[in-house]
């Protein structure tokens, strides 16, 4: 498969009041055409950072170095109007709080309507008919009521299904998408997976999906990567990473999910700011060894497919 984004050594930090936040670190990740690629890890672990850094939509105190390569071309190297043809046209980005992305004081049909004028040369009758069947594949069952309302008349699922919709209106080659499932019933979580899989399958389109929901990105990727602390600690396919974790960190995720019985994770993440020059998982691994204690590992491949950071296999 052909690569569409290639990320290397991808680090951004932020410099705050406290110190330099470091919130991802050494980031190495590909995204194949037509892939589906998960994000996992807990709160704070740099997760909206990574795909934030990808469209540099960051503010101000944000510091990205390293290599981004979409299509081949580094878009940290972008000038301004090269990003902005990026930018919601080649990849999309759903956000993680949709009421903030929207605007409050316009009509839901009018933004999505706007978003496929920018990105196809239709007549306007033709750009309603858009708007209306990208709402119904994104499982509105009234499309057209949905264009009459305004944004604080949705739901946050709702609001972010709107968002999805102008995504996609520029038939991107790649989503991101920052918890699409996050606040949604079974249900609703079975129609984001239907359309996200249907959408890729129509127009190729790879996503990126970042998430806490195990169980989701299980049913979903293709392949997953688990970020802790900045870090990616394990990738691989999605069979290999469910049914034969190799990091620690992963092996507790993977327990401590509600059907896995509540097996919490003992512990907190060590601050971005202070990072240990050892292994960062450490202080909560109950396989951590004397060498643990003075090295941090770096990204072991067991095979082409499967990835882990940890001194364990080394
Ligand atoms: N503008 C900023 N200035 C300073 N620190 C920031 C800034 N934006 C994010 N951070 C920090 O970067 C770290 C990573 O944040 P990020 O939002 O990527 O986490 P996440 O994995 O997406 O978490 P969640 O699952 O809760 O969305 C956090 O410690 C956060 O506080
Ligand atoms: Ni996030």
């Amino acid at each position: 498969m052909e690569k569409l984004l290639e990320i290397k050594n991808l680090c951004t930090h932020f410099d705050s009041r406290n110190g330099c936040v470091n919130a991802v670190c050494n980031v190495n990740m590909d995204i194949h055409r037509r892939q589906i690629v998960g994000l996992i890890g807990e709160t704070g672990c740099g997760k909206s950072v990574l795909g934030q850094s990808v469209l540099k939509l960051l503010p101000k105190n944000a510091c990205i170095t390293g290599k981004i390569l979409f299509e081949g071309k580094d878009i940290l190297k972008m000038s301004v109007k090269e990003l902005r043809a990026v930018r919601g046209h080649r990849i999309a980005f759903i956000c993680q709080n949709p009421a903030e992305a929207l605007n409050p004081l316009m009509k839901n049909g009018t933004q999505i309507m706007e978003s496929v004028r920018i990105n196809q040369a239709l007549s306007k009758k033709e750009c309603r008919k858009t708007s209306i069947d990208l709402l119904s594949i994104l499982g509105f069952s009234e499309p057209k009521a949905i264009m009459h309302k305004y944004p604080n008349e949705l739901s946050g699922g709702m609001k972010q299904r709107v968002l999805a919709a102008m995504g996609m209106s520029g038939y991107p080659s790649l989503l991101i998408a920052d918890e699409p499932t996050k606040g949604l019933d079974a249900i609703k979580r079975r129609q984001v997976i239907a359309t996200i899989r249907k959408f890729t399958e129509t127009t190729g389109c790879a996503v990126l999906i970042i998430t806490h929901d195990l169980k989701f990105a299980s049913v979903i990727c293709d392949t997953i990567a688990v970020m802790y602390a900045g870090e990616i600690v394990e990738t691989g396919d999605v069979e290999t990473l469910f049914n034969d974790p190799k990091h620690p960190y992963l092996m507790a995720l993977i327990k401590s999910q509600p059907c896995k019985g509540l097996n919490v994770l003992n512990g907190t993440v060590c601050s971005l700011i202070d990072l240990p020059s050892n292994c960062r998982f450490f202080d909560r691994c109950s396989y951590a060894a004397g060498i643990c204690k003075d090295q941090h590992p770096d990204l072991l491949t067991l095979n082409e497919a499967h990835r882990v950071r940890c001194l364990k296999y080394v």
